[in-house]
Formats: structure tokens, C-alpha cells, sequence
């Protein structure tokens, strides 16, 4: 699903008015209906509704709501924040056709703002993708006051004062939502963490915005959804042995940490991989042969940590390097001269990264297509520092395309680059993954798809979204608290039955 800018939403709408028998005015009234009926949904006409609205349509949305809601029997009032301010003719329209019986606030100054008591609803109807400018004077003013408040507060589209698809400057006053209701797409905004908290949980309403120019929009970022990812993952077939899963050796672990190494050789078997080789310094040999016995054990010629690769690499469909591996000296050499053979498809992941960002000539010698899972401070340690969540989506594409490799980017949206400039975002996961061990799951993971043959990218999408599927499947289970690594590679049989049902 692309996620479009704020001028493309517009376009959308322009383009559906256009191109469908629909006036604005109906379209507006489309999108409150649809807002009615998740309300409704969710919450019974007993508390008390103030309905916040700016000048424009995110206003007139606000007004037609209240009308409906009103015809709902739900106790609703307008708060209209408007002063001085030219309305839009859908506002306008809307703001005729309010029954009279809903009372009506006009604020000239925040004295008129009404107070909220704990158990009422706000529907933050203030401003939505038409903000052009930071929130200051009564617009912010409105906004603390709602901020201030224990109501909960259900933002229409977006919440007021966020920018959508570029950093909020921090002199704006914005919405600290509950919930945002976004109409047919999310916004970037609401996948970037220093935006995304203002959202609270994000639902879509679709409002039959005309498909030909969603599907024809150019936007290099995407919402990964399940209908994408049942087109790439079949189920296995008759006549197959382990074979044709492909073989992958996972390198790392070192004194200390031969548990990251075994994290990801377990969740590598349960991606279905056919055969699994693990090598790890001596003092993993018998940890691993033991936890994962599964998996055939080669030990490196080191006591403590990785000195060398095995010989004959090419036997392998994969190679995941990278967890629990250290920094040692001569595990950096071994990653140059590894870097110099014609070498199967590679996941890197952890200190294998973190090498490749102390030594810029092994970062140039990457083999094309490989997959790097890098957290945003071990991406910035290869990339550059970033000024704000947007300039590192940035810096995202341009590491991408400029090392021709996909990028797994880790984090609540944990969000793919691709070599061509594309952002795939992720929805599955919690923060219950938030513990150490998490990431080594997803590297036994990737490992284990690439090796059975799956293409960089659909191995990324896949991989990602089950991680953080089995993830949620283990957190209503265990709760989020005490959700641990291997509760993930636990749960990835129930996220494959999901995703192939
Ligand atoms: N037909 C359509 O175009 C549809 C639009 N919809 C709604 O319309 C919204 C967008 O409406 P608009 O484009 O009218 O934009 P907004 O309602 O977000 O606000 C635009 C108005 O606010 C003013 N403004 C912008 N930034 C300001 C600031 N910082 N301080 C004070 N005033 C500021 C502008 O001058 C303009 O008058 C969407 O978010 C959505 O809620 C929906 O009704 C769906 C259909
Ligand atoms: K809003």
C-alpha cells in the first residue's frame, strides 16, 4: 500500500471529485460517515463529545460529524476555533446545515475554551493535511488546552499541528492524540517515532478515493500489508526434501555471547530453512550442538572469537554473520578476506555491521544485494548522524542505492531500503520485542528465507513482518512485559500459519 504526501491526498481528492460522479461537499460527507461508523463502532452516545474545529475541511469534517453523531442521539457540542480566519466552503456548508440544538462555542480567546472533564470525548477537528505552518497564538492555546486535559481525544486525519510528511518545526503546538482516524492512507508521519507518538493507535478509513490514481501515485514508500506478502509465500510442496530449503551457515557468537548466535540459529530452523551449519569460536561448539541440535556445529580455530570463515562458503545459500560476533582484530580480518571471494547472498547483522562502519574500504567491498539489519544508531555508525527521522529515511536511500544493498532498518515501523530508493514499513510488532536477542531471531530469520531461495527483497518483507507477527501472536500470550527472544522463534510457526491461511 504506497503511503502518499499531503499534496498528493489533495490530488486524490481533486482527481475522485473529478473523475467520479461526487462533489466535494458529498465527498466530505463520505469521509464523516465514515468516521460516524468507526465511532459508533467503538464508543455509545453516554459521554459528552466536544468537537474541535479549525477553518478548513478538516473543520467541516469535525461539523459534519457533529451532525451526525447529533442525529445519533450523542450529547455533542462544537468548539469552533476559527476566529479571524476565512472558512472553507465545505466548512461552510456544513457549519449551515449544524442543527441548532448543538450548542456552539466561538473562541476569541482561550477563556471561552470549554473545560473537559476526564470521562468526555475530543475529536480534534482543528486542522489536518492543509497545515502549512507551525500551530502558534489560540490555534496552540486550543491545543494545550486539549493536551492538559484526561479526555480522550480521537484526531480527524491526522492530529492538528503534526505536519505529515515533513519534520513538525518544535515551536508548533500539536495534538497528543489517542487515537488518529486517517482518511484511505496512513501519513509518514505516523511511522516515524518522533512523530509517530503524537498519533496514539492509527486506524485507515477508506473513502473511495479513486483507485487509478492510488495505484498510479508515485511514492517511494509503502505500507507492507499481508496481501503483498501471500503472493511471495506458498505453501511447501509435495515431492520436496531438505534440499530444496537450501543449506545457510550462520557465523558468530563469541565469549559471552554464544547465546545471540544460538537465538538465531533456532529461529533460522523454524523460517523453514533445509539445513543449518553454525560456526562459532571453540567455547560455542558444545553450547550449540547441545541448544540447537538441529543444526550441524563447525567450531572456528579461536577459543573466544571468529578468526576465520570456513573454506568452501559457496556450498551455502546463505550466510548470516554477525550475532554475538565482537570486534576482535583478526574477526575483522577474516570479514575482508571473506569479502574478496565470489561469495552466496549475505545477512549481516550486529558487530558484522558494526566492523563494516569502522572500516570504510570493507563497507565498499559489500557484495551487491546484501541484507543489513543495522538499529538506527548502528545505521548512523554507517551512514552518518541524522538531523531528524526524515533526513535518515534520507540517508537510508541514499545508503541503499549507493551500496546496492537492502536495509533493514529496526525499530516499532522497522522500515526496508531497497538499492532502486524504495521504503517498505512494517506494522507487525510490539514493544515487548524491545529486549536484547530480538534482532538475532530476525537475523536466523532472514538467513533462513534467502537461503531457500527467496529474493532479497521478498526475504526482507517476509522476514520482517513475520518476526514482528509472531512477536504479537507471543504478546497475547505473555504479555508484553515478559516477552522474551525466543517466545518470537516460539510463535513464527503460528505467524507462517497466519500469513499462509
Ligand atoms: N474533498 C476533500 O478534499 C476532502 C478533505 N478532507 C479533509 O480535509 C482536510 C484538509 O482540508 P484543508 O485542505 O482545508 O486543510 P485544513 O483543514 O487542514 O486547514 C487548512 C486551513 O488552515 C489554514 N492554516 C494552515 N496552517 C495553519 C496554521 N498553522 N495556523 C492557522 N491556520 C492555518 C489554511 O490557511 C486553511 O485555511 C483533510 O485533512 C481531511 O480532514 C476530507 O473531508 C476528505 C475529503
Ligand atoms: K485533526
Amino acid at each position: 500500500m504506497k503511503i502518499l504526501t499531503a499534496a498528493q491526498t489533495r490530488e486524490a481528492d481533486a482527481y475522485t471529485i473529478a473523475h467520479e460522479p461526487i462533489s466535494s461537499i458529498d465527498l466530505m460527507e463520505r469521509a464523516a460517515g465514515a468516521l460516524v461508523q468507526w465511532i459508533e463502532k467503538e464508543y455509545g452516545p453516554e459521554q459528552p463529545w466536544y468537537i474541535f474545529c479549525g477553518p478548513g475541511n478538516n473543520g467541516g469534517d469535525g461539523l459534519a460529524v457533529a451532525r451526525l453523531l447529533f442525529q445519533r442521539a450523542y450529547d455533542v457540542q462544537v468548539v469552533l476555533v476559527t476566529e479571524g480566519q476565512n472558512h472553507s466552503p465545505d466548512f461552510q456548508q456544513n457549519l449551515n446545515r449544524l442543527p441548532t440544538e448543538i450548542p456552539v462555542t466561538r473562541t476569541a480567546s482561550p477563556d471561552d475554551l470549554p473545560s473537559l472533564l476526564s470521562y468526555a470525548m475530543v475529536l480534534d477537528g482543528l486542522f489536518g493535511s492543509g497545515l502549512s505552518r507551525p500551530l502558534v497564538g489560540l490555534h496552540a492555546q486550543a491545543v494545550q488546552h486539549i493536551n492538559n486535559s484526561a479526555a480522550t481525544v480521537i484526531a480527524i486525519d491526522l492530529p492538528s499541528g503534526l505536519f505529515a510528511d515533513a519534520p513538525t518545526p518544535t515551536d508548533s503546538a500539536v495534538v497528543e492524540a489517542d487515537v488518529t482516524l486517517s482518511f484511505e492512507r496512513p501519513k509518514l508521519a505516523f511511522l516515524l517515532p518522533e512523530s509517530g507518538s503524537f498519533v496514539g493507535k492509527w486506524h485507515v478509513l477508506p473513502i473511495g478515493l479513486h483507485p487509478d490514481f492510488l495505484n498510479k501515485a508515485d511514492s517511494p514508500y509503502s505500507l507492507l500489508t499481508p496481501e503483498r506478502l501471500k503472493e511471495v509465500l506458498k505453501p511447501r510442496l509435495k515431492f520436496t526434501h531438505k534440499g530444496t530449503y537450501g543449506n545457510a551457515l550462520l557465523v558468530g557468537g563469541s565469549y559471552g555471547k554464544i547465546g545471540a548466535i544460538t537465538l538465531a540459529a533456532k529461529a533460522a530452523l523454524r523460517a523453514g530453512v533445509g539445513l543449518l551449519t553454525v560456526q562459532t569460536p571453540m567455547v560455542g561448539y558444545s553450547i550449540l550442538q547441545v541448544a540447537v541440535p538441529e543444526a550441524m556445529a563447525l567450531s572456528d580455530a579461536h577459543e573466544q572469537h571468529i578468526t576465520a570463515f570456513p573454506e568452501e562458503v559457496n556450498q551455502y545459500q546463505c550466510i548470516g554473520i554477525g550475532p554475538g560476533l565482537g570486534q576482535a582484530a583478526d574477526t575483522a580480518l577474516a570479514l575482508e578476506k571473506l569479502f574478496r571471494q565470489a561469495l552466496p547472498p549475505l545477512v549481516l547483522d550486529a558487530d558484522a555491521l558494526n566492523l563494516l562502519a569502522l572500516d570504510r574500504q570493507l563497507l565498499r567491498n559489500l557484495p551487491a544485494n546484501s541484507i543489513l539489519t543495522p538499529h538506527p544508531k548502528e545505521f548512523e555508525r554507517l551512514a552518518s548522524p541524522a538531523k531528524h527521522d526524515y533526513h535518515r529515511l534520507q540517508l537510508l536511500k541514499d545508503f541503499c542505492q549507493e551500496h546496492e544493498c537492502y536495509v533493514v532498518l529496526k525499530g516499532y515501523h522497522t522500515c526496508i531500503g531497497t538499492p532502486t530508493g524504495e521504503c517498505y514499513f512494517n506494522t507487525t510488532g510490539n514493544p515487548g520485542m524491545a529486549t536484547g536477542g530480538t534482532g538475532d531471531t530476525l537475523t536466523g530469520i532472514l538467513a533462513g528465507l534467502r537461503a531457500q531461495g527467496f529474493s532479497p527483497l521478498d526475504t526482507c518483507l517476509v522476514g520482517v513482518y513475520l518476526h514482528g507477527l509472531a512477536g504479537d501472536l507471543a504478546a497475547e500470550q505473555e504479555g508484553e512485559y515478559a516477552l522474551i527472544a525466543s517466545d518470537v522463534t516460539q510463535y513464527l510457526g503460528k505467524a507462517f500459519q497466519q500469513l499462509l491461511q
